[in-house]
């Protein structure tokens, strides 16, 4: 469903990507790994389309995408829960999930706020609560919810678990575990390693923005040594 070759990209003059690839079958749970500055966020704004690729393509669904408009690529499937969530804090919960709901039409089983709200009881109890007063964790699981309303083909999720608690951590992975079971395609970036090696079926390892290490779980066992350098441990 996503194919990225030989991406390439850069901030004015200073080039950050010099050679990306990834792919992502359907029902695929993949990650994207690399210590901080290494261009895992850029890879994702090339991917939807919130910075224009330099070189090399990036196919969705069957179509060259690389410079099409956010808006098209989100409509095509891509749904992001981006960095440091960006919920609308001034809306309610209730308006956040609402205000994004999209690309329903043909699916047969579209996500609704009650869908949501069965997958995170704590944004049902919160539902009239400004998005802006809700704690980290409940202001990712909304951004987890609103991606899921536009019924994405692709989840992206940004730093998933950064900066929450272990209890709220758990929420999520099982979150994802649960959309996993269900055929959901998640493009995963995140830094718990043993967690991320249980969970994807595939990992890919940039270092200064080059893809330098592909493999599954059992790959990484194997290969631990280069692993843990390449992800800083
Ligand atoms: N808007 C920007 N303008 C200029 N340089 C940028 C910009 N955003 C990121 N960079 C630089 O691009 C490089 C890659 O950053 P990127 O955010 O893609 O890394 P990352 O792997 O996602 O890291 P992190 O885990 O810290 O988010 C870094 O050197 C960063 O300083």
């Amino acid at each position: 469903m996503l194919s990225v070759a030989n991406l390439q990209a850069a901030y004015g003059e200073s080039r950050v990507l010099f050679d990306v690839h990834l792919e992502i079958a359907d029902g695929e749970v993949v990650t994207l790994m690399g210590r901080n500055g290494m261009g895992k966020t850029t890879t994702v704004r090339c991917i939807m389309g919130l910075l224009a690729p330099q070189g090399g393509s990036i196919r969705f669904e069957g179509r060259d995408v690389a410079g099409l408009t956010p808006e098209r690529i989100a409509r095509l499937g891509a749904g992001l829960v981006p960095e440091g969530r960006q919920v609308f804090p001034t809306l309610r919960v209730r308006e956040n999930l609402v205000a994004t709901a999209a690309n329903r039409l043909g699916r047969a089983d579209p996500w609704t706020l009650e869908r949501v709200y069965g997958l995170f009881p704590r944004l049902k109890e919160r539902a009239g609560q400004m998005a802006g007063t809700l704690s980290g964790g409940e202001q990712q699981m909304l951004a987890i919810g609103r991606a899921l309303m536009t019924n994405p083909r692709l989840l992206i999720l940004d730093e998933a678990t950064e900066g929450l608690a272990p209890v709220i951590r758990r929420e999520i992975w099982h979150c994802i575990e649960h959309l996993k079971a269900a055929g959901q395609s998640i493009l995963l970036i995140d830094k718990n390693l043993a967690v991320l090696k249980r969970l994807a079926d595939r990992h890919y390892i940039v270092e200064k923005g080059r893809t330098v290490w592909t493999g599954s779980g059992a790959d990484m066992d194997r290969d631990a040594e280069r692993v843990h350098g390449y992800v800083g441990l």
